[in-house]
């Protein structure tokens, strides 16, 4: 047997500790899989005293997890630390320039700086690696790496986000209210250390870039990532959406429009309406779901546990494993100076439906002028309905569903409407996922 894997291993909160766990459970097997034994050698985190239920004592200390990178001991640094800069990308700097492996679960980072530090691995000849960033434990950038290599992908998308998915889940299974929820998902350990990049869509954003430069064998560009999170979906929404036969969940959808000279990159997170018999519809509490559509494979569905301690460690350590095996294919699919660069496509040319919630004060007329929008804008209503009041003149909500048209002409209608004193708030427009 080969000389074994010596891993230095940065930041021990959830994923970090469950690192340990699984390599302490599993050591035996691994060792037989990856032909070499896994062995950390060296740890960090802020805090050396708290008790995180772990043996810590097998393993060296180290204080400065900049030190970490130049151990003449270690062949592969894990950062388990998050942040998108900060120390999190000092050390893969410097753990790359010093020619080490590197494996790390921040989205943040690689979605922000993946295609330097994708660079920097290229330049050196060693791995980088990142599975456990996009969908925790789903071996997804795998999947799409290799098993679905030899397609043409047509489009990327699925729930990306296990807290927002546990929230709305739990919120249309209970009728629960979402700050409830969130707090919930944030003692489960699925939410980010700031829930403001799960619950505005961010966190989903970071995951989306990644997939999609895999799968269309793009540069990473997560500004180019348009992102609405899920804190104006009301619990009526949710209601209105059942009663057309269709549930909400937060999709992140990466395509490429070949509408103009050049293809572009649409790449989207937004609150959908998914109908109940389609697969993501099923998908409740924090899993994840993606779907790739390969023009050889067809649909494939990868669905599992996106967030938590033992999923998203079983991710790191199969990084582990790969590397043990000489794996240093590649991050991005392709080299990375083969990555295209495209421009980002128009969401306005996106032909499809829209479900659209208007919030307006009861009063005649209020109806008329909605409609009026629509036609003037040349949008097909195919459904509408009003739900009922509380209070003489008070808030009622209309929610209407389009007919297919381009997304250009709703967003028309809505600018027509801007500014109207019957609308008491913006309208919430979610669309449609189509099959
Ligand atoms: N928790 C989850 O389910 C998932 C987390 N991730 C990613 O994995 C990474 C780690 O996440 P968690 O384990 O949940 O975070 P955590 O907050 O539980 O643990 C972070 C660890 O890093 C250490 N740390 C933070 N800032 C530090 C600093 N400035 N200097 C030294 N140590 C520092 C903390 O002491 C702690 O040990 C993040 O990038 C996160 O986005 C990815 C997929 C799922
Ligand atoms: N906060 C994330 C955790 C994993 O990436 C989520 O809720 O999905
Ligand atoms: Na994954």
């Amino acid at each position: 047997m080969s000389e074994p894997l010596r891993i230095a291993l940065a930041g021990l909160g959830t994923v970090g500790t469950g690192v340990i766990e699984l390599l302490e459970t599993n050591r035996s097997m691994i060792e037989r899989r990856a032909g070499r034994a896994l062995e950390i050698v060296a740890v960090n985190a802020r805090d050396r005293t708290r008790d995180r239920g772990i043996d810590l004592t097998p393993y060296a200390w180290v204080d400065d997890m900049q030190a970490m990178a130049g151990r003449v001991d270690v062949d592969v640094v894990v950062e388990l630390v998050g942040g998108s800069d900060g120390p999190a990308l000092t050390l893969a700097r410097a753990a790359l320039d010093e020619g080490k492996a590197f494996v790390t679960a921040n989205k943040a980072m690689i979605a922000h700086h993946g295609l330097s530090l994708a660079e920097q691995a290229a330049l050196r000849g060693v791995p980088l690696k990142f599975e456990a960033a996009v969908a925790g434990g789903i071996p997804v950038v795998k999947g799409l790496r290799e098993g679905a290599a030899a397609n043409r992908i047509e489009r990327i998308y699925g729930i990306l986000n296990g807290t927002c998915n546990y929230i709305l889940s739990e919120m249309e299974r209970t009728g629960a209210d979402f700050g409830d929820m969130l707090r919930a998902a944030q003692e489960k350990g699925y939410a980010e250390a700031d829930p403001t990049f799960d619950v505005e869509g961010v966190d989903a954003a970071h995951k989306l870039a990644i997939l999609a430069a895999i799968g269309f064998g793009a540069r990473v560009n997560f500004d180019g990532v348009e992102a609405t999170g899920i804190g104006e979906v009301r619990a009526a929404d949710i209601t209105q959406a059942g009663t057309l036969g269709y549930v909400i969940r937060l999709v992140g959808i990466a395509s490429l429009d070949q509408s103009g000279a050049e293809a572009a990159l649409l790449q989207r997170v937004r609150p959908c309406l998914v109908a109940r018999g389609h697969p993501l519809a099923a998908v409740t509490g924090p899993t994840n779901a993606v779907v790739a559509e390969g023009n050889f494979s067809g649909r494939l569905l990868f669905q599992g546990a996106g967030a938590g301690a033992g999923p998203t460690a079983s991710a790191v350590v199969a990084d582990l494993i790969d590397i043990a095996r000489g794996d240093s294919g590649a991050p991005f699919s392709v080299p990375v100076e083969e990555l295209e660069k495209f421009a980002p496509a128009d969401p306005g040319n996106r032909v499809g439906r829209d479900y659209i919630r208007f919030t307006v004060t009861d009063r005649p007329g209020v109806l008329a002028e909605i409609t009026a929008a629509m036609r003037d804008a040349e949008v097909s209503i195919e459904s509408l309905i009003q739900r009922g009041r509380d209070h003489e003149g008070g808030e009622v909500l209309v929610a209407m569903v389009t007919h297919e048209g381009p997304e250009r002409c709703v967003s028309k209608a809505l600018a027509l409407l801007d500014g109207s004193p019957s609308l008491t708030a913006p309208p919430l427009v979610m669309p449609i996922l189509k099959d």
